[in-house]
C-alpha cells in the first residue's frame, strides 16, 4: 500500500500519539539542548517497505507546533512535500524497523544513560542482575540477567547503522550509543514508553549501585 493510500485518520492517530509523549518525556526534562527522537509507524509492514512518522531535526521538542513531525520510509525520504528536514538519526530508525519491525522508536539522552554507557564501555554491555523492573521488558526468569548492548557512536551517524543488527538482542528491546543515548522500541507507543521507562530506571540504579559498593557505607 502506498503512503497516499493509508487513511488520513491512521496519520492524524500517529502524531496525535507522538504529540502526546513528546509533551510528557519533555515534562521530565529528557529533551536537553534539542536532543532526543521519536518515531511511529503507520500503515502495513515489510522489511523493505514501511513508513512511519518522526520528529523534525533540530527543533526544541520540549514545544508543541504544527512542525514536530514529517512522514518518512523505510529510506528516511519524506513521503510528502515538505521544508522539514526529518530528524538526522532518521536512518537508526529505518534500521531497527527493518530488523524488529515494531510499532515505535523513542531516543533519549540522559545523564544516567550517558554515564553507565562509559562505565561499562570496556564490556560493551551494562549489566542488570535481578532486578524487577527487568520484567518491563518482558523477562520473567528468576533473578534474570540481563546485558544491555553498548554501540559505538559517530557523528558520522550512517556509520552506527551496521553496528545495529551484529550487536542487537531480541530480549531487549533497546541499545545504547556510546556518550549518546538509548534507542528503546516497542510494538506499539505505549510498549515503547513502558521499555523506555524501565532502562532509564535500570541505568539509574546501575549508576547507583555501582557507587554504592565503591562508598564505605
Ligand atoms: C543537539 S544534540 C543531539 C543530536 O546530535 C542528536 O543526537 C539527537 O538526538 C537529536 O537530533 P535530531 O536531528 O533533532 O533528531
Ligand atoms: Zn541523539
Amino acid at each position: 500500500m502506498s503512503f497516499a493510500n493509508i487513511p488520513s485518520e491512521d496519520k492524524q492517530r500517529v502524531v496525535s500519539e507522538l504529540s502526546a509523549i513528546k509533551a510528557d518525556f519533555a515534562s521530565r526534562g529528557w529533551f536537553a539542548g534539542t536532543s532526543g527522537n521519536l518515531s511511529m509507524r503507520v500503515g502495513p509492514f515489510s522489511p523493505d517497505e514501511f513508513s512511519f512518522a518522526i520528529t523534525a531535526s533540530g527543533k526544541d521538542k520540549s514545544q508543541t507546533t504544527p512542525e514536530d513531525f514529517l512522514f518518512v520510509d523505510q529510506s528516511g525520504q519524506p513521503c510528502e512535500t515538505t521544508k522539514l528536514k526529518p530528524s538526522a538519526e532518521t536512518v537508526i530508525h529505518c534500521e531497527i524497523y527493518r530488523l524488529t519491525g515494531c510499532g515505535a522508536i523513542f531516543h533519549t539522552h540522559t545523564v544516567f544513560n550517558n554515564l553507565v554507557s562509559e562505565l561499562f564501555w570496556g564490556s560493551r554491555s551494562v549489566p542488570v542482575e535481578g532486578v524487577e523492573l527487568i520484567k518491563g521488558f518482558n523477562i520473567w526468569d528468576e533473578e534474570a540477567v540481563i546485558n544491555i548492548p553498548i554501540l559505538s557512536n559517530f557523528a558520522d551517524v550512517p556509520r552506527i547503522v551496521p553496528e545495529i543488527a551484529d550487536r542487537m538482542d531480541s530480549r531487549i528491546p533497546g541499545i545504547l550509543l556510546r556518550k549518546h543515548g538509548i534507542y528503546a522500541w516497542g510494538q506499539n507507543a505505549f510498549e515503547a514508553k513502558r521499555h523506555l521507562e524501565a532502562f532509564e530506571f535500570l541505568f539509574e540504579y546501575v549508576y547507583r549501585w555501582e557507587l554504592l559498593k565503591k562508598s564505605s557505607i
